[in-house]
This record gives C-alpha cells, sequence and structure tokens, in this order.
C-alpha cells in the first residue's frame, strides 16, 4: 500500500483490525503472531494512512490507545495517572526533529535529557504506601491494568518496603519486569527437555511469566524489575527532575539501570546511542532501543502529553533482532562427529544488523517442535552474535505449496547411513573417516589453536587436501614433508609458504599430553575435560585402557562423556590413528601435578594453578630464568615454558596455568612463591 491516495476506507478498515488483532495476541495473550519490526511497519502505514485522511480513523486505531484491556482472570484495577506509551524514533532525523518539538514547545534553546536503556518487558506500577508495597498493576490499556500483586512480590528486585524510615505516605513507583538473557536461555532449555513450548524471546516470557494465576510459577522464573519514574506521589515533594527522582528510587532500595545518563541537547542523545547501540550485544539483557526523557518535570508538565504518549519522552528503536521471512529449503550439513545439523535456507533477511541467509534448525526434534515447513513464512531471531534461529512459524500464513522437511536417510556427503542413537537428538552419519565431511572438520579441529595448532593450515587448505586425497587421516600430515611439490600444486602456495607450513607441521610434534588429546576430537571432550583427563591418567596407555567405571571417576566426566570415550579408543581406526601419530614422533612431557607439595622428581613439566595476577609473559620468562629454568626463544607452547589459556603478550589473569619444565623442587617452589602462587 505505498500509493496512499489511492487506499480506500476499507483498506485503513482492514488495516486497524489487523493491527488489533496483532496487539491482542502480543499483550493479552503475550504469544505474539509477527515480530516487532512487522507491527511497527504496519503501525507507521497507519499513521501515515490516517494522516492523510483524518476522518477515517477508527475508534478502536491502535494510534489513539495504548496496549490492550486486560480479559483473564485478574481483577482490573484503574491507574491513579494513565500509563502512556511512547512515541518512536527509527533514525536520527526523527530524532532531531523531535528535540526540535520540545525545543519549541518549551521555548528553551537546549534540553537536557535523561537516557535510559529500553528495557525489553512490561510496565508495571507499585504502590506504597507508608512504605509497605501495597499492589502491583500491570500498564493493561493505559487507563486500567491487571493487580499481580501476589506475583510481583516474589521477584527479588522489587522492594516490600523502601529503605527509609521518612516514606511518603502514598508513591507509585513505574518500572519495568525482565527477563535477563541467561535465565531467558535456561528456562528455555528446561521446556524443550520436558518437551514443553519455548518462549520466542526474553520479552514474551517476561510477560508470560509474570502473568501467571498461580504466584508459585512467577516466583520459579528470573524475573528482574527495573525502576525508571515516579508515577505518583502523595504528601511528598518529588524532586525537580527526573534524573534525580531516579535516584532517590535507587536509594529507596530500587533497582536502577546502571547505563542511564543526563546529556546535553540532540547532540548528547546521539552521542549516547552511538555509545549504547556498540554495547548492546554484550548486555546480559535484551534492550530494543533507548528512552529520552526531558528532564527537567517543570518542562515535562509544559509540554504535556497527546492522546496516547507524553510530547517529552520518545522511544529511539535499535534496529530489529527478528524479522520475518520465507524458508526456500532446506540443507543438511554434516559435522565433525558425523552430526546432520539441518540449516534452513532464507529468502536473505536484514536482521540484527545484518542480512541473514541461512538459519539454523538444530536437530528433527527441533523440526518438530516448530512444526516448520519448506516454503513457511517463519519469524528469525538473530541476537548479538549467536547464529540466527528460526523461533517461530507464521502458520496462518502457510502457502499451499508448503512442504514437509524430511530428513535424509543416507549422508548427503558420502551416502552411508544415517543413524539416531536411543536417548539423542542428534542423527549421525556412519560414515567416519569414509566421511569426506567428518574427515575436513575433523582435522580443521585437529590443527586448531587450542589442540596441534599448525599455524598455516587453514580451512581452506585442508579442504583442498582433502579433496585431492592427500591427506585421509591426521596422520597424513606428517607425512606432508615427503610431498612438497603437491604442497606447491595448490591455490595460492608458494616456496614460501610451503616451508612456512612444513616447519610448523614438525614443530606442532612437541606438544602437550592435553592438547594432543583434545585434538582427537572424541565427542564431548572439550579442553576443559581434556585437561582433567590428562592430570588424572598421567599416561596415554592408562588413558586408553580406562573402563567406563574407572572414567566417571574422574572430575567432571559424567556417564555420557566416560561412554564417549570408551566407544573412541575401541575403534581400531582410531586406535591406529594414535599409534601413527606417535610414530610421526609426536610427543609430550608426562608428569602433570598441580599439588606443589607432591611433586615428582625434577625435568619433567609441571602444571601449577594459581593466582599470577602480576605478571606478563616475559616478566614469567625473565623470572624463570632468573631462576635457572632453560628458556630459549619466547615463551610459548613450543618452548620450555607454557603459559595457557591467553594470547601472546597479555597480562597473565587470576587462575590460570603455568607449565614449567623445571630444574629442582626447591627452585620450582621457590618460583612459585615469586609468583604469588603458593
Ligand atoms: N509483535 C506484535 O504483534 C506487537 C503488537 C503490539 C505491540 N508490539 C510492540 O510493542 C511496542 C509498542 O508497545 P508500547 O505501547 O508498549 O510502546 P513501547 O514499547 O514503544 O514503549 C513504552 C514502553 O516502554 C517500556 N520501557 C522500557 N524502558 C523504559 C524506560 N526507561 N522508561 C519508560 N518506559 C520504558 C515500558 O514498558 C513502556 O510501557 C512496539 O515495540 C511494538 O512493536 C508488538
Ligand atoms: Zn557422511
Amino acid at each position: 500500500m505505498s500509493d496512499h491516495q489511492a487506499s480506500t476506507l476499507a483498506d485503513l478498515q482492514a488495516l486497524t483490525k489487523k493491527l488489533n488483532d496483532y496487539s491482542y495476541a502480543y499483550h493479552v495473550q503475550d504469544a505474539p503472531v509477527v515480530p516487532d519490526a512487522e507491527y511497527d511497519r504496519c503501525y507507521r502505514e497507519l499513521q501515515q494512512l490516517e494522516a492523510l485522511h483524518p476522518e477515517w480513523v477508527q475508534p478502536d486505531s491502535p494510534t489513539q490507545r495504548v496496549g490492550e484491556k486486560p480479559d483473564n482472570g485478574f481483577v482490573s484495577v484503574e491507574h491513579t495517572i494513565p500509563m502512556l506509551s511512547l512515541d518512536n524514533a527509527f533514525d536520527h532525523d526523527s530524532m532531531i526533529d523531535f528535540d526540535e518539538r520540545v525545543r519549541k514547545l518549551a521555548n528553551a534553546t537546549s534540553i537536557t535529557y535523561c537516557c535510559e536503556p529500553k528495557l525489553d518487558g512490561l510496565a508495571i506500577s507499585i504502590r506504597y504506601e507508608d512504605g509497605r508495597l501495597v499492589r502491583g498493576v500491570t500498564r493493561g490499556d493505559g487507563l486500567t491494568g491487571e493487580d499481580i500483586t501476589s506475583n510481583i512480590k516474589t521477584i527479588y528486585s522489587v522492594p516490600l518496603k523502601l529503605r527509609t524510615d521518612n516514606p511518603p505516605p502514598v508513591l507509585e513507583v513505574r518500572g519495568e519486569i525482565y527477563m535477563p538473557k541467561a535465565g531467558f536461555d535456561k528456562l528455555n532449555q528446561q521446556a524443550v527437555e520436558k518437551g514443553e513450548k519455548t518462549f520466542v524471546n526474553p520479552r514474551n516470557a517476561a510477560a508470560g511469566s509474570l502473568r501467571q494465576l498461580d504466584p508459585k510459577i512467577t516466583a520459579s522464573r528470573p524475573l528482574v524489575l527495573c525502576a525508571y519514574s515516579i508515577g505518583y506521589a502523595e504528601g511528598w515533594q518529588q524532586p525537580e527532575s527526573h534524573y534525580e527522582g531516579l535516584l532517590q528510587l535507587a536509594e529507596w532500595g530500587f533497582k536502577t539501570n546502571s547505563l542511564m545518563a543526563r546529556v546535553n541537547g540532540v547532540q548528547g542523545c546521539l552521542d549516547y546511542y552511538d555509545k549504547l547501540a556498540a554495547e548492546r550485544d554484550g548486555l546480559s539483557y535484551d534492550i530494543d532501543g533507548i528512552v529520552y526523557k526531558v528532564d527537567s518535570i517543570a518542562q515535562q508538565k509544559q509540554l504535556g502529553f497527546v492522546a496516547r504518549a507524553p510530547r517529552w519522552a520518545i522511544a529511539r528503536k535499535f534496529p530489529a533482532q527478528e524479522e520475518v521471512t520465507q524458508i526456500l529449503g532446506v540443507d543438511f550439513q554434516v559435522g565433525r562427529t558425523g552430526a546432520i545439523t539441518p540449516v534452513a535456507r532464507l529468502q536473505p533477511t536484514f536482521v540484527g544488523g545484518v542480512t541473514v541467509s541461512n538459519a539454523t534448525l538444530h536437530n528433527q526434534d527441533e523440526i518438530e517442535r516448530l512444526g516448520v515447513k519448506v516454503n513457511d513464512w517463519v519469524v528469525i531471531r538473530r541476537a548479538g552474535d549467536v547464529i540466527p534461529q528460526v523461533v517461530q512459524v507464521l502458520e496462518e500464513r502457510r502457502p499451499d505449496n508448503a512442504q514437509e522437511v524430511v530428513f535424509p536417510t543416507h549422508c548427503p556427503v558420502c551416502d552411508s547411513d544415517i543413524e539416531r542413537v536411543a536417548g539423542e537428538a542428534v542423527q549421525r552419519c556412519t560414515g567416519g573417516l569414509v566421511c569426506g565431511a567428518q574427515l575436513k572438520e575433523r582435522l580443521k579441529h585437529f590443527v586448531s589453536r587450542k589442540a596441534m595448532d599448525i599455524d598455516g593450515l587453514g580451512d581452506k587448505l585442508i579442504e583442498q587436501l582433502v579433496d585431492a586425497k592427500l591427506v585421509t587421516t591426521p596422520v597424513d600430515i606428517y607425512l606432508l614433508k615427503d610431498k612438497p611439490a603437491r604442497l606447491l600444486a595448490m591455490e595460492r602456495m608458494g616456496d614460501k609458504s610451503v616451508e612456512k607450513l612444513l616447519n610448523a607441521i614438525e614443530q606442532s610434534k612437541r606438544t602437550l599430553f592435553n592438547r594432543f588429546v583434545y585434538a582427537l576430537g572424541i565427542r564431548e571432550v572439550g579442553e576443559a575435560t581434556a585437561r582433567t583427563l590428562t592430570q588424572y591418567f598421567v599416561s596415554l596407555d592408562k588413558l586408553m585402557a580406562a573402563t567406563e567405571a574407572e572414567l566417571i571417576e574422574v572430575e567432571d566426566v559424567g556417564p555420557i562423556v566416560a561412554q564417549h570415550i570408551r566407544l573412541f579408543f575401541d575403534q581400531e581406526d582410531n586406535v591406529a590413528t594414535v599409534e601413527g601419530l606417535l610414530a610421526q614422533g609426536i610427543t609430550w612431557e608426562t608428569a602433570l601435578k598441580t599439588d606443589v607439595s607432591e611433586l615428582p622428581l625434577a625435568g619433567k613439566t609441571y602444571v601449577v594453578t594459581g593466582t599470577l595476577s602480576r605478571y606478563s609473559r616475559d616478566e614469567v620468562k625473565d623470572l624463570l630464568i632468573k631462576l635457572g629454568a632453560k628458556v630459549s626463544g619466547s615463551v610459548s607452547a613450543k618452548t620450555d615454558c607454557l603459559v595457557a589459556g591467553e594470547k601472546a603478550g597479555s597480562k597473565l589473569t587470576k587462575a590460570q596455568s603455568l607449565e614449567v619444565p623445571v630444574m629442582d623442587e626447591d627452585a620450582l617452589h621457590a618460583m612459585l612463591v615469586e609468583l604469588g602462587a603458593v
């Protein structure tokens, strides 16, 4: 409907109805049927239409009102002062327009604004009488909300009593109840495990959790209240600025947002936007924008309200993290352990600040849970740098040509059978190393930085080497030195790079036991588990011979991990690979101990865990030399001292490991004392 002139009254009525249906699903049922971005687009379209035809505006138009009338089991309560919505700005220009309007109406040359992150949860008003909480009410339609007192009392950050001996006789505090990201992820994970419906986003989860008829359920949900304004007070003189009001609330025991700030003029607002936009992904809670409020209460009163929003505030929205798009097909990718991951191919769409054309569907259970079909319209969510997810299917938009997603029975790469182990959600290719996809992924893991750390053997080169059948197992990497000509024939390889690569391969032979075990790519054995395993078993023979019962004895190793380790070493192919690698000269120092008092004889590598916060890598090296250790070249994994887990040159942080080949016990001890580790 770009040509508004040609729009009819019927179009406008249909659009109004559509928006009201969306709003009902969102506000009352806590189950949005479209993402906010879509709602906002339709809303703006309606605004434009209404501006062209003011005589057509419907009495129930969403532009004329706030939220929805609640209709479930809660008691309705009228707000002392209406809880309005906010006007939106989607770009810098609209912000500049807003500021211009404000300055004109307030007759001021420059305005002081209070900037607050716009928390993505739901608005609540809490009434205190003589300092005690008496009632909590949702925003509802702005005039009346639902009494959810019992529920909000279960939230720890909601003070039941103000922290003052001298409270205002009546105080109504407004704030946002939201669910931090970590709590949201956990809640959804639990729902998946129980086969229950998951929430689309943290806002939805907060709303659904708060509006439970059983407060016990609310109590079990990780909700937080952040206060953002004083709604109403009796017998008490409010501060003259909004910002000072927030400081007062904090003093009385409310949580306020730590990122709020007071700025001067529109430029201050724009700068704040850039700063917060950069921090958005790293925050522990979802925000969908920034609320700018005129800070002076006198100016706020002067500016007043329009139908559904104050004139003295505006919500500047961030780019949407959820969008609607269509699934064009589903591809199946094969991972390092043979796991088959269904990936939705999408009509490319701009979401979370980038153009997204694929989204993971995880596994067959997830496909069934979502009920997703090829050609369906879906909601994609991309928050931060998390892989884009399909979070919802828009069933009412399902086209006639929608098709079931058919899981392959054979691996798309090697054609081996696909199996699904009982109790596991993933399906796997049974092809093992016969499977080119698995081989490539396994090799990429094998050479990665935290594994064998072979510089110069990047993904592209591995793919070429596998395609050329030059490398079919990790052992073949160590045979490349006999085939420099074949290496030279690879894309973008010259004499220099071949030489460098062969050197790196050679160097990687001297490694650490835990790196070697991690490099093997045993399912469920990550870096940390590899480390505990190697510290526990000390020798490879012992680790390879360990029974599941013995493995479970190791800290952090559960039955599933134990089973994977056993399965791995029961495979003849794997044992042959391990032996082949050792035959190529891969070695490590063996004795690994954490307890300084129990150190065995000198001349071996020790792992010492302690607090080494004061030293840089070079300082550690100097200290080692001073103490008589043989240290040549730079201190790194390849020389005599290893400081695990950080980048070259960076400062050591707390509780990192230091692996040191030592001269004698006394010297080691002295060094540890020096480093502050004992
Ligand atoms: N997806 C859908 O179907 C659908 C339907 C209806 C509405 N919506 C979404 O709801 C929003 C519009 O609803 P709205 O009327 O609640 O307006 P709004 O969300 O744009 O702004 C008002 C709300 O902002 C919140 N807020 C957060 N931090 C705040 C702060 N520091 N100070 C003041 N308020 C703060 C409060 O909850 C307040 O009620 C839009 O984002 C729209 O996309 C979506
Ligand atoms: Zn395969």
